[in-house]
């Protein structure tokens, strides 16, 4: 794992980063860095400037219990709204590729398959040479295998040895599987107990993949079946998006290092690794800054010094209404704005979104269940907007398996897990947990996440819930 030190203009620096004198870390695309930020930050020590509660002239702040709430639907439509796509993009060698998003419509140059051949071990048979009763019996005249030229057979053939794969020639009408066969002593006559259906056992040129098609969408994220589309099609590069600029700033006075012993009222922070995990892919370009205590200038500067090289900037914790809550006035401090500023969402209600300069900002909440809920709606979106991916997590539907005593006035995500089938096909889910933003447990048992809508009388069983899975059988 490599880690490149990088230079926070604004912050100063307390402490120091393992043997790196900086606070901020850059992770490098390509490679996967959880490792990389227990190395980076082993001490347990956290970044301030400033004693704690320290203030400043912007605690003129907002008043946060009164911000509206937007609702998801409409939250992720400002989402969208506000994101420019990246429009930089280069040629990668295509085994570098997997995990990046592709800049271009791909098209193959050539049909798949490339030449009309058969699908199985056997006998190419020309249909017209076999006449009356069966068994048909038919001179054996050549052999071909997958790789051979067929245009060395005699052009009068009506029966050949034919391999698995091997190019058909023009004059051969269907191929007869070699357990349907028998043959002559000498190996010379070939006889057959049926006549072949016309076409039988071949693969028609062009019939996967016509000549100049689009092969993979602009937008894809590379997995395992474009690059081996793309490799059948003979493509040696692809065109893919440069990877995003994100940034990650922790804020926490109470935050200690794994690891670290623990002071009284201190915690483990939990959402910087979950969120490095969850960052941790071949499209993003990582820069992990030390997480900071709660101090307004310290989380301005940092902020402001993110802010101007990054596509996105993620935070964690402050967001919520107390005086020592500070990201929402140091980023109104650097002339963010906040296009959405709290949510009708449970957990995940002070999460608020916008834009400070040319850099997305998402404020995602303290809370761990919270904090991962905010990840996989908002930053997520931000993410495949920026890297203008063609395809947005849709949910899938489920029935509930369990009812809730009433309803709530923000749409809640519960972890659930999957109990078995409904009649008509569907995942039975049952909620895991007595709920709590705080609680990481009941995620443990879950097989995804279920959305309870807004509604005065709850969930009844086998009412129908959106469902997003966290893993599907076959991941590519
Ligand atoms: N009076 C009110 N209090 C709270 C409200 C409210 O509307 N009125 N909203 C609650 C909700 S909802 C949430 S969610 C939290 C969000 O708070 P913040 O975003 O300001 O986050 P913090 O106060 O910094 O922390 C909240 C909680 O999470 C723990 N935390 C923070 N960072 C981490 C981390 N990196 N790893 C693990 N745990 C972390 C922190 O210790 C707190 O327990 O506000 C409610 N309060
Ligand atoms: O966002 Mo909070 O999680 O609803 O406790």
């Amino acid at each position: 794992m490599k880690i490149k030190a990088h230079t926070c203009k604004n912050s100063r620096l307390i402490g120091s980063i393992g043997t790196l004198p900086h606070d901020v870390l850059k992770v490098m695309p390509n490679q996967i860095s959880i490792d990389a930020w227990q190395d980076a930050v082993p001490d347990g020590e956290i970044m301030s400037n400033h004693s704690p509660h320290s203030c400043c002239s912007a605690c003129d702040r907002e008043d946060v219990e009164k911000l509206p709430l937007t609702d998801l639907n409409e939250a992720l439509e400002r989402m969208a709204n506000l994101v420019q796509p990246l429009n930089q993009a280069k040629k990668l060698q295509l085994g570098k590729t997997l995990g990046r998003i592709l800049a271009e419509d791909v098209k193959s140059a050539i049909p798949l398959p490339v030449s009309n051949n058969s699908a199985v071990d056997g006998y190419a048979v020309r249909l017209n040479a076999m006449q009356g009763e069966p068994p048909y019996s038919l001179p054996i005249t050549g052999r071909v295998a997958a790789g051979d030229n067929p245009e060395k057979i005699a052009p009068d053939s009506v029966c050949i040895r034919i391999l698995t794969g091997a190019s058909l020639p023009d004059w051969a009408d269907a191929v007869i599987m070699q357990e349907d066969t028998t043959l002559s002593e000498d190996e010379n006559q070939a006889s057959f107990p049926f006549i072949p259906e016309k076409n039988a056992n071949i693969r028609f040129s062009g019939e996967d993949v016509p000549k100049g098609s689009v092969i993979i969408e602009k937008g894809a994220k590379i997995d395992t079946r474009h690059i081996a589309i793309a490799a059948a099609s003979g493509l040696a590069e692809l065109t893919v998006t440069r990877p995003i600029r994100v940034a990650l700033l922790a804020t926490g006075s109470e935050l200690n290092q794994p690891g670290a012993p623990l002071p009284p009222g201190g915690i483990y922070d939990s959402n910087t690794p979950m969120l490095v995990a969850l960052l941790s892919q071949p499209h993003i370009d990582l820069t992990l800054h030390r997480p900071v205590k709660d101090d307004f200038e310290t989380i301005q500067s940092s902020i402001a010094s993110l802010a101007e090289d990054h596509d996105l900037l993620l935070t964690s914790g402050g967001m919520s209404v107390s005086d020592e809550d500070y990201i929402r006035r140091a980023v109104a401090a650097e002339a963010g704005n906040f296009e959405v500023k709290k949510i009708r969402l449970k957990p995940g209600k002070p999460l608020g979104f916008g834009r400070i300069k040319d850099c997305i900002f998402v404020g995602l909440p303290g809370n761990p269940y919270a904090a991962l809920v905010g990840y996989l709606l908002f930053a997520q979106a931000a993410l495949s907007h920026i890297a203008g991916m063609a395809n947005h997590p849709q949910p899938l539907k489920g029935q509930a398996a369990f009812s809730t005593a009433k309803g709530g006035k923000r749409l809640e995500f519960v972890p659930v897990r999957i109990i078995g089938e409904s009649p008509d096909g569907l995942p039975k889910l049952e909620k895991i947990g007595r709920g709590g933003s705080a609680r990481l447990r009941p995620l443990i048992n879950a097989d995804g996440l279920a959305a309870l809508p807004i509604s005065a009388e709850g969930v009844r069983e086998a009412d129908l819930l959106d469902f997003y899975p966290f893993h599907s059988a076959f991941e590519l």
